[in-house]
């Protein structure tokens, strides 16, 4: 059955900034029955290495950051000619397209942010002419569960200037009944944080995902804080809340050595995995993001194997949303869960194929923000229509931060009764982990933070 009101007429595309302040690629898509849709594509920092190629202008600076006049007018020149008079809801169709249109295996041609731009427009403007919310549009009508947001409270790593040098230190409210619930223990443990600081004499200013910075003795002094800041608020750790990290390994790792500034430690791989295995005895940790480099395949093997049983494993530089690396992973046994950025891939169809692959084999997902965000929700509305239970977005503070956290509320409030919070239910491995690690075992947690050499400041 064709319905011409469906069809692509118009593609506009400009620049907007991010949340650092750099040029970002906004796309307008319209339709011919006259519905319009805007999609924003963020840009990340800590980049893995076979990530889809983010198009920006040579040395055209705009704004302190290079521009993406030349992915905008790729939009509007070549994607507008190849997509006129298609179906928006052919999202299949019109994403195999794009690929065609671009014909490079990283996206280079046409640029992954200009293709996803396209892409996510596209899907909005389908879900708006059908009259669905986007994650019912793309997720069917068995789309409920809503994910346990990770918040990075606590900033280092290339997100932050003189902080931990470990990238993100999360809390993890997977005992909240409610998605609204978990926002909302995330927001008090983050003003308690704050309070926690300040108390100290320590640093509140905030990295890019809205997490403060302290400058800290050691990077376990963070972990430190965390729990602190838990019990400050009035939860329980290891049952309201546990912790997750992205020490984004890359960011350290150099000529087969970790380097850790903040600890003076110099590790090599298995060194560096019985650090995690430490951190994973000594307090509730369910997610341990790219804690080695994303090109140690054999080391990410091995962590698997000696943690993989009692932690989430996440491949983000590893697997860059591509199936390609994930088959790698599944075939080396390299981790057991993987992060989903969709312009690490750059459409929205291969972003769910990954995502779908990943659940196929038993893996766990967690949907992603970038550090330099728009204001665009998709990912919020994705997380939900993949029911994958997990997603990040930053702190629970800062406009583009919160934008997500805010579309899931809504989210939560539309489905009423149908909508079910992930919980424990997302952390397959909760049971079997040592989550409860700082709640059964106080003293040893006190003896280490009370170690001179790696406690906080007075
Ligand atoms: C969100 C992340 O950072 P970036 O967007 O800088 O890659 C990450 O590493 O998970
Ligand atoms: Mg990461």
């Amino acid at each position: 059955m064709h319905n011409s009101s469906c069809a692509i007429t118009d593609l506009a595309a400009n620049e907007i900034l991010d949340s650092r302040g750099n040029p970002a690629l906004q796309v307008t898509l319209t339709l011919e029955d006259g519905t319009t849709a805007v999609a924003g594509v963020p840009s990340g920092a800590s980049t893995g290495a076979f990530e889809a190629h983010e198009l920006r202008d040579g040395d055209n600076t705009r704004f302190g950051g290079k521009g993406v006049w030349q992915a905008a007018a790729h939009v509007t020149d070549t994607i507008l000619e190849a997509l006129r008079g298609m179906r928006a809801d052919s999202q299949r169709e019109i994403d195999t397209r794009l690929i065609e249109l671009d014909g490079t295996e990283s996206k280079s041609q046409l640029g992954a942010n200009a293709i996803l731009g396209v892409s996510l427009a596209c899907a909005r403007a389908a879900a708006a002419f059908h009259g669905l919310p986007l994650f019912q549009y793309l997720g069917g009508s068995d789309a409920h569960i809503l994910p346990v947001p990770m918040f990075n409270i606590l900033n280092g790593g290339k997100h932050a200037t003189h902080g931990p040098d470990f990238q993100e230190f999360k809390l993890v409210p997977l005992g909240a009944p409610t998605f609204a619930q978990a926002l909302r223990c995330g927001a008090e443990v983050y003003h308690a944080l704050h309070d926690l600081l300040v108390a100290k004499g320590l640093s509140a200013n905030v990295g890019d995902e809205g997490g403060f910075v302290p400058e800290l003795p050691s990077n376990e002094a963070a972990m430190g804080l965390m729990m602190q800041a838990i019990e400050r608020a009035g939860y329980k750790a290891g049952e309201d809340v546990c912790l997750g990290l992205d020490p984004a390994a890359t960011s350290f790792f150099a000529d087969g050595r970790y380097r850790l500034e903040r600890d003076k430690l110099d590790l090599d791989s298995a060194e560096m995995t019985a650090y995690w295995a430490e951190w994973v005895d000594r307090y509730p940790l369910v997610s341990l993001e790219d804690p080695l480099a994303d090109n140690d395949w054999r080391g990410f093997a091995h962590l698997t194997s000696v943690l993989g049983e009692r932690v989430q494993v996440v491949g983000d530089d590893l697997f860059v949303t591509n199936p390609r690396f994930l088959s790698r992973g599944l075939a080396e046994h390299c981790c057991n869960s993987i992060l989903i950025k969709p312009n690490q891939i750059g459409t929205i169809t291969e972003t769910q194929g990954t995502a779908r692959m990943a659940l196929r084999a038993g893996y766990t997902c967690m949907v992603s923000h970038r550090s330099g965000e728009t204001l665009d929700t998709s990912i919020a509305d994705l997380a939900v229509a993949l029911n994958c239970g997990q997603i990040k977005s930053g702190a629970p503070a800062r406009g583009e931060r919160v934008a997500k956290y805010n579309r899931l509320m809504e989210i939560e409030r539309q489905l009423g009764a149908s909508a079910t919070f992930a919980g424990k239910t997302a952390f397959p491995r909760f049971g079997q982990t040592h989550a409860n690690a700082a709640v059964s075992r106080p003293d040893k947690l006190q003896g280490r933070e009370s170690t001179p050499s790696r406690g906080l400041p007075a």
